[in-house]
């Protein structure tokens, strides 16, 4: 068992104790914490393993986010260039290699707070679209830290079409080498992270230009900074590119390049190269070239986007029941917010979600995993959907994650405005998720395109003898479709294939109606283009439909695999009840449009959902626990575990420089207008 003394980290010496209104919620435990802590972590050995990755990293004080909330954003960036430095030094004395569980339990255990965070992107890149010969040379210059890499894609001009980028990189077959330049102001380079101050190298993805042609977008490493004394090499114009929403911590810069001249090996060539004498070698489809970004969309989702709800609802929930406010009925004591049931509506669907995307990740990853040594080897015939997967799902899980990690915010009222609480800065983290890494929307119109893709062919196929069978993921469009829903009370919408079903009769409806809307538009003239953009809105809705049966799907998929588990199958199943459930009260037009579910139905669906609330509240802590995180890694004062929220918000309110640095506008502005008044007493 996971003992308490684990979780209650901070080690406080004013909080020994439990507060009894969050240790009421721990006596009946309905399952087994520990083993679906064990189950999220993928095994027993795996959870061991963090723990003891975090005791170590929790035990250094260099490893602290202690005051974080206090700092600059220049002091915020030092701190975690420190902290990045110390696991470093950790992780060589105990043989933690890139890759390794042990690193990655690291910076969870430090909340991913940590600056050189995009030097691992450069190297999936690296990883990825590099030669077996470019890996050898430069990875282990990346791993031994003797070079810190960025990636620099997005453009002052340009971030998501990359096809307009306007950085150059002509070859110049007399030297054997590519130019490097940035013709106009909007070519800068903007937004790279660890550029605007740490960088020494860019992967700089450029206008490839070979004997006179523009070949797209090809990836050049650059170096930007001198390895002696870090000043900016000849030719290069570098910088920070100022005050952000969040991030304080990541160097986010600006790239200019002035005819920077790099050797032909320093163009990435796994897939394309140029020759000595400037033959271009293509790599089939220019768009292979993207690769690194769907394997940082896959990444991003299991390590970035999904923790930070389930860390938003850690917060939140535990929060909420030791937050008092008003009386339930006259005669009782105040209720614990948690029991009010508008609170419980807004938080249990964001839990459930964070479950249902730590599954729907995982598996993710797995597909990707399985999938990336064959495209490494040339091999395509899973990258359209792997590519669809991770676009069309990286752009669900940011909106939504995003929107339900705001709303745990602001169900934590006041104290949840806070810096302190730890929400603001979750809000502004996963806010970004969804720009960065491509905007959702042009993320789910790249789903789109896929969708219109095989439900063209499920109709090709269905009206020939020549059965091509569809990509797993949408194999649903070719499988019979019922025209109602047959429940015919509450009860009946707690069965994961009735909920299923509903949702892939929405998706497949709405992916029709975008591509038949698209079809009567080119038919009445408009050309593609015109089509495709006068139906975009369609588009986009039928992928979100379609990424939330894959979600649904997805959840029910992993409760049958917990056969030997029935109480935590259970506890799951009711989240994955709600999670469906959720989804098509917030969306139930879409299933009452073509009379699929019936006004009556709908209510139906809303009776099981409200039913659903009571009997998660009893779990609900012990829900949140499953998750593990260490309270240093929540630094949060409303979400530590031992729910001494009022104690821990005023000690370290204490903490603030304000408290002790004296009030400069007291002497300049506020005695002056005082003792003007004053006279006149
Ligand atoms: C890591 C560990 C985590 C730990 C915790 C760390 C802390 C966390 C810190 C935060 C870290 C933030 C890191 C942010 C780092 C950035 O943000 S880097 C910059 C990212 N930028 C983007 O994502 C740009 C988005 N834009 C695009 O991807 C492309 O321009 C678009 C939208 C796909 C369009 O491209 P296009 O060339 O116009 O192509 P298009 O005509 O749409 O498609 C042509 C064909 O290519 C295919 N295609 C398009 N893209 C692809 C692709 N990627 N693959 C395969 N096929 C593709 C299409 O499906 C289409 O296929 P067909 O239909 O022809 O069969
Ligand atoms: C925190 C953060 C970190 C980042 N890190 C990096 C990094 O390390 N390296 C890097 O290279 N970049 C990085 N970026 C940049 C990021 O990848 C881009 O901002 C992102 O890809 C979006 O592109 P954009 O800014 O050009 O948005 P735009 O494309 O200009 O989006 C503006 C609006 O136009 C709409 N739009 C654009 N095109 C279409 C279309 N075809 N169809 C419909 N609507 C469209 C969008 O939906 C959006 O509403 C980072 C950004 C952030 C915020």
């Amino acid at each position: 068992m996971g003992s308490p003394v684990h979780r209650v980290s901070l080690g406080d010496t004013w909080s020994r104790q439990v507060h009894p209104d969050i240790e009421c919620e721990r006596n009946l435990q309905s399952f087994n914490v520990e083993r679906l802590t064990n189950i999220l972590d993928g095994g027993a050995e795996n959870t061991a393993l963090r723990r003891k990755v975090e005791s170590i990293i929790h035990s250094d004080p260099k490893c602290s986010l202690k005051d974080n909330y206090f700092m600059t954003q220049n002091e915020c960036y030092e701190a975690a260039v420190q902290r990045k430095f110390h696991i470093q030094t950790i992780a060589k004395c105990l043989g933690w290699s890139e890759n390794s569980p042990e690193l990655f339990y690291a910076y969870r255990a430090v909340s991913g707070e940590v600056a050189l965070n995009i030097h691992s992107l450069f190297l999936k890149a690296l990883r990825s679209l590099g030669s077996e010969e470019q890996i050898a040379k430069w990875a282990p210059l990346c791993n031994n830290f003797q070079i810190i890499t960025t990636y620099a894609q997005t453009e002052l001009g340009h971030g998501t079409y990359l096809q307009g980028l306007e950085t150059e990189a002509t070859y110049d077959a007399a030297t054997q080498e590519f130019v490097v330049h940035s013709p106009t102001m909007t070519a800068t380079k903007w937004w790279p992270g660890d550029l605007g101050q740490s960088a020494t190298h860019a992967l700089v993805q450029a206008q490839l230009i070979c004997s006179g042609a523009r070949q797209g977008m090809h990836a050049f490493i650059v170096p930007i900074r001198s390895l002696e004394d870090h000043t900016p090499l000849p030719g290069i114009t570098v910088g920070d590119i100022g005050p952000k929403m969040g991030f304080d911590y990541t160097d986010h810069g600006f790239l200019r390049l002035d005819h920077v001249r790099i050797p032909r090996d320093n163009m990435l060539s796994r897939f394309a190269q140029v020759l000595p004498d400037g033959t271009y070698l293509k790599p089939g489809k220019l768009q292979i070239n993207y690769l690194s970004m769907v394997i940082t969309r896959v990444n991003l989702l299991w390590g970035e986007v999904t923790p930070i709800l389930q860390k938003a609802c850690v917060i939140a929930i535990r929060y909420s029941v030791i937050r008092r406010q008003s009386c339930l009925r006259p005669s009782d004591p105040e209720a614990k917010v948690l029991d009010h049931q508008t609170q419980q509506q807004k938080l249990f669907p964001q839990l459930a979600t964070a479950y249902a995307f730590h599954f729907l990740t995982s598996n993710l990853l797995e597909f990707f995993h399985s999938s990336y040594d064959a495209i490494l080897n040339r091999d395509f015939s899973l990258l359209p959907e792997l590519h669809a997967l991770s676009s069309g799902l990286k752009a669900m899980a940011s909106d939504l994650c995003s929107w339900g990690t705001e709303l745990c915010h602001k169900a934590c009222g006041g104290h949840g405005y806070s810096k302190l609480s730890g929400l603001p800065s979750l809000v502004a983290r996963v806010t970004a998720a969804c720009t960065y890494e491509g905007d959702n929307t042009v993320l789910y119109l790249q789903m789109a395109r896929f969708l219109e893709k095989n439900y063209l062919q499920a109709q090709a196929s269905q009206d020939s003898t020549s059965q091509r069978s569809l990509p797993q993921s949408v194999a649903y469009l070719t499988a019979p479709d019922l025209a109602r829903c047959p429940a015919q009370k509450a009860a009946d919408f707690l069965h994961p294939q009735l909920y299923t079903t509903a949702w892939a009769h929405v998706a497949a409806r709405l992916i029709k109606d975008s591509v038949h809307h698209l079809q009567t538009l080119m038919q009445s003239g408009a050309d593609r283009y015109e089509a495709w953009n006068q139906t975009t809105v369609m588009h986009v809705q039928a992928a979100k439909a379609h990424c939330h049966y894959i979600s649904v799907k997805n959840f029910t998929e992993t409760l049958d695999k917990l056969e030997n588990e029935p109480a935590i199958q259970q506890v799951l199943k009711r989240l994955c009840d709600l999670y469906a459930l959720h989804g098509i009260l917030t969306n139930s037009g879409e299933f009452l449009h073509d009379g699929f579910l019936s006004g009556a139905q709908v209510d139906a669906v809303r009776t099981a959902y409200l039913d659903l609330l009571p009997l998660i509240r009893k779990d609900a802590i012990l829900l949140t626990d499953a998750f593990d995180f260490t309270d240093q890694s929540l630094n949060s004062a409303l979400g530590c575990y031992d729910g001494n929220v009022y104690e821990r918000l005023f000690e370290w309110a204490q903490r603030s420089p304000t408290n002790t640095q004296g009030n400069p506008a007291y002497e300049k502005y506020l005695r002056p207008l005082l003792q003007s008044s004053r006279a006149k007493l």
